[in-house]
């Protein structure tokens, strides 16, 4: 079955309200997401491979922000390590209802627990793998570090973040170029520029996108050992942190 389009900002007389993952979001974000983010269908299953090699039996895999639980079934299908359990967390209900649905008709046997929780709120405890796939950009900057630190601390050792988002560039030449590369990425993929325009004014203030040294720089700060990039498509990457 072909998923519904998304024409939220299609219309010329449509009101520019700040971006919310409500209902009319959840309906259409898969192809939001695969038509707006340059590489994400990459993320999702290199996470799923990263998950695979990185859990270990008995322990908690975390999806923070899960949306439709895209990530949480790529790791559900990698995992090998016994016992272990997918924590798929995300705020919104209207995003969660439809994640329940996609988790409820798939068979793999990992075992899978949705939360509507704040991920400023909820607890990381004895985690191999945590997946952050776009969506500290949406928490406010002066929560992220405890967010990171909290990750760090709730890993066992030899456990891995993978961390993607959105990124700025301090060059400002690059900056500009990378936005118009994605600009053109979503043309390409059949936006309109009214579309673009006002999807940009929509997230304008909800979603802040930081540097990549400042993402480093900040895992480091938690107590991570090693924080690179592995994946970058213009202003989107995605890191590795590792605990030793
Ligand atoms: C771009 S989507 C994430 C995409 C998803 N990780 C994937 O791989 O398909 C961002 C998600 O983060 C959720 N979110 C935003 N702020 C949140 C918060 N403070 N706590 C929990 N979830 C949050 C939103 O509801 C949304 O579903
Ligand atoms: O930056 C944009 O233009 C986007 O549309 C990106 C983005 C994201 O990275 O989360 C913004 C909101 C939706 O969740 C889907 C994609």
């Amino acid at each position: 079955m072909s998923e519904p389009r998304d024409t939220i900002f299609a219309d010329p007389l449509g009101e520019t309200n700040p971006f919310r993952f409500d209902a009319d979001v959840a309906r259409v974000f898969p192809d939001m997401i695969r038509r707006s983010v340059p590489g994400y269908t990459t993320v999702v299953s290199m996470s799923g491979l990263l998950a695979g090699r990185y859990a270990t039996a008995g322990s908690n895999l975390y999806d923070l922000g899960c949306s439709l639980g895209a990530s949480t079934l790529a790791m559900r299908q990698n995992v090998r390590a016994a016992d272990c359990c997918i924590i798929a967390v995300d705020n919104a209900a209207a995003m969660l209802d439809r994640c329940r649905s996609v988790i409820d008709s798939d068979t793999h046997d990992t075992r899978v627990e949705l939360v509507q929780a704040d991920i400023a709120d909820i607890p990381i405890v004895d985690a191999s793998v945590v997946v952050l796939n776009f969506t500290l950009q949406f928490i406010p900057l002066a929560q992220r570090g405890d967010v990171i630190q909290r990750i760090y601390r709730g890993l066992r050792p030899g456990g891995i973040l993978v961390l993607s988002e959105k990124v700025t560039f301090a060059d400002p030449q690059l900056d500009a170029l990378n936005i118009d590369l994605h600009h053109q990425f979503k043309r390409e993929h059949g936006y309109s520029d009214l579309e673009i325009a006002r999807k940009r004014n929509a997230i304008d203030n909800v979603l802040i996108p930081e540097t990549l040294d400042t993402h480093r720089k900040r895992a480091r700060a938690a107590g991570f050992d090693s924080c690179d990039v592995w994946f970058q498509c213009f202003n989107f990457a995605s890191l590795i942190a590792l605990k030793a």
